[in-house]
């Protein structure tokens, strides 16, 4: 019997603790967004990520700072819906509806329970569309926030300008994209110094040495992350006009950038 807690707003969410990578693997497998990593979820994102509660919560604050009538807020990468259940929490404009997408079939699944139980419970939550599929293949439609929560560190570097150019056009005036993501950093002592602190992290929420370990090796290939540099440079390439970064714990950031 899985294990369910109230998370947000009476809705269950699976509580199962990570215990994914504690036993020894003779190969450690590429990290995929699967079955057994959705039962888990969670609690791994909470564990794994410093800040992640407070960003994703501040997440709907900011977002009803910029969200504009009769519009669309999108959810990218949208895992278990826990952003989209922010902009529901905070956003309040007219006419605003949220579409969420993903391409892991599990993550769409429980997903979408996880938020058809919020709609039979509570009435005047914004609508929700969960839509599995590429966010690079996507036909955005006029938004005024896109939300890519620890989501484009997971998409193919040479793809991330096009991604951002797409979003870009896709922005209302007033608008703003809110991308967080797990930052590296040019200086070799601040990259060292701020890695050794998220595994310190890590050990504070009970993962041991062969956890991190594994963990870490599953992701190298798969998750490639940027420096602050980088993504500013390449969000003003996309078009946008200004990038201000608003939260940063260890090493990892939230910024959000203007059209
Ligand atoms: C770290 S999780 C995002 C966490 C989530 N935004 C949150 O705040 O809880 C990354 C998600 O991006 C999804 N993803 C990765 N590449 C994608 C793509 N090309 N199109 C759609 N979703 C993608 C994965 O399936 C995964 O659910
Ligand atoms: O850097 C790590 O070790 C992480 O686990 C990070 C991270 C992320 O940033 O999305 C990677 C995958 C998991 O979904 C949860 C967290």
């Amino acid at each position: 019997m899985p294990a369910f807690s109230t998370y947000t707003a009476g809705t269950a969410v699976s509580k199962e603790s990570d215990r994914l990578f504690a036993q020894p693997l003779t190969q450690v497998p590429d990290f995929a967004f699967n079955e057994d990593v959705v039962r888990v979820f969670p609690d791994m994102i909470k564990r794994s990520v410093p800040g992640y509660p407070t960003i994703v919560e501040n997440l709907g604050v900011l977002a009803a700072q910029f969200a504009q009538p009769n519009s669309v807020l999108y959810d990218l990468g949208s895992s278990l819906g826990a952003v989209t259940q922010a902009l529901r929490r905070h956003v309040r404009t007219d006419g605003c509806r949220v579409i969420a997408v993903d391409n892991s079939a599990a993550m769409v699944e429980r997903c979408r329970e996880y938020l058809n139980g919020q709609d039979s419970m509570f009435q005047e939550l914004l609508p929700v569309e969960v839509i599995e599929g590429d966010i690079l293949a996507l036909e955005f439609q006029p938004a005024s926030v896109v939300a890519l929560n620890f989501t484009l560190q997971f998409i193919a570097p040479d793809q991330r300008t096009a991604l951002l150019s797409r979003i870009r056009q896709s922005l209302l005036p007033g608008g703003a994209l809110i991308l967080s993501e797990k930052l590296r950093f040019n200086d070799p002592e601040e990259h060292a110094l701020l890695t050794d602190l998220h595994v310190a992290f890590k050990r504070a929420n009970g993962y041991s040495e062969l956890e991190i370990a594994q963990k870490r090796s599953a992701i190298e290939n798969v998750m490639k992350p940027d420096s602050l540099e980088e993504h500013r440079e390449r969000l003003l390439a996309a078009g946008f006009s200004k990038v201000v970064p608003w939260f940063q714990c260890l090493n990892f950031a939230s910024l959000i950038a203007l059209p």
